[in-house]
């Protein structure tokens, strides 16, 4: 099995290439792929499969050649990525499946268009958030009420006055599965600045990442919420680098750098 080696903002995936569609990806293999000690190490693998391969997603075939098959690092299937969409389609472009410019990418969460150029950042329409109301998380021993929203994937941002930097985010957040039934992203922001915040986020299925494309657009959501607005661009500050998250009355757009920087073959011992 080949792999290339990408991220976004220290977000980082195990891109696997399937143009047969014929990859078998149990969990246990995608948690050994992504094992920082003993595998390629990653917060997640992004298989890449031509849409019309796979059923799940074959109705996004029209407008997407390509499906982002994304798992989160312990093997778990998500619906969506922000930042592993930025870096499949650098992917695409890179290996001459997709010319720079505007294409679609398939998704479980439906299909994200994006913007690219040879080189530089990289855009995803994210799609309109759906905010799901108020809800409560414990983390490091403290709780915080946050807003729940869906980006296909679900999140809990919450606007703390503790400082982020300080937070032990090592244990996995407590939530209310009742409003949550699948997991939650759980993000924890400061406000720092006008339409700036900084982030840190615990994911559903990976731990603490240094960056949540999804989770960025989150925090915008609640943020823009918190000063009273409801569109705008916020500067989303988070350990692995900034990206640009900016709402309009009927989507969210994501832009931030996405960068390839390694090749090679999986061991059969994965
Ligand atoms: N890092 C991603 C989100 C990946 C999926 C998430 N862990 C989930 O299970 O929903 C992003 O950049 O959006």
């Amino acid at each position: 099995m080949r792999f290339v080696k990408g991220h976004g903002t220290e977000n980082d995936f195990v891109i696997i290439p399937d143009p047969e569609g014929r990859l078998e990806l149990s969990p246990e293999t995608v948690a050994a792929i992504c094992d920082r000690r003993t595998g390629i190490g990653g917060d997640g693998v992004l298989r890449v499969v031509p849409t019309a391969r796979c059923p799940e997603v074959a109705d996004q075939a029209g407008e997407a050649e390509w499906f982002m098959d994304y798992r989160n690092a312990d093997g778990s299937l998500a619906e969506m990525c922000g930042n592993g969409v930025r870096v499949f389609a650098r992917y695409l472009v890179d290996a001459g499946l997709a010319a720079p410019g505007e294409f679609g990418v398939a998704t479980r969460a439906g299909v994200r268009r994006v913007r690219i150029a040879a080189e530089g950042d990289v855009t995803v329409d994210m799609g309109r958030p759906r905010v799901l109301g108020e809800s409560r998380t414990a983390v490091d021993g403290r709780e915080y009420q946050g807003l729940g929203v869906s980006m296909g994937n679900p999140h809990l941002a919450c606007l703390i006055e503790d400082p982020v930097a300080g937070l032990d985010l090592s244990r996995p957040p407590r939530f209310d599965a009742a409003v949550f039934p699948d997991g939650v992203n759980v993000e924890l922001f400061n406000l720092t600045g006008d339409h700036r915040v900084t982030m840190r986020v615990y994911e559903r299925g990976s731990g603490e990442t240094r960056s949540c494309g999804t989770g960025a657009v989150a925090t915008a959501v609640a943020a823009a919420r918190a000063v009273g607005e409801e569109t705008g661009t916020w500067a989303v500050r988070v350990p692995g680098g900034v990206v640009t998250v900016t709402l309009d009355a009927t989507t969210s757009w994501l832009t931030g750098p996405a960068v390839l920087v390694a090749s090679g073959e999986i061991p059969a011992v994965l």
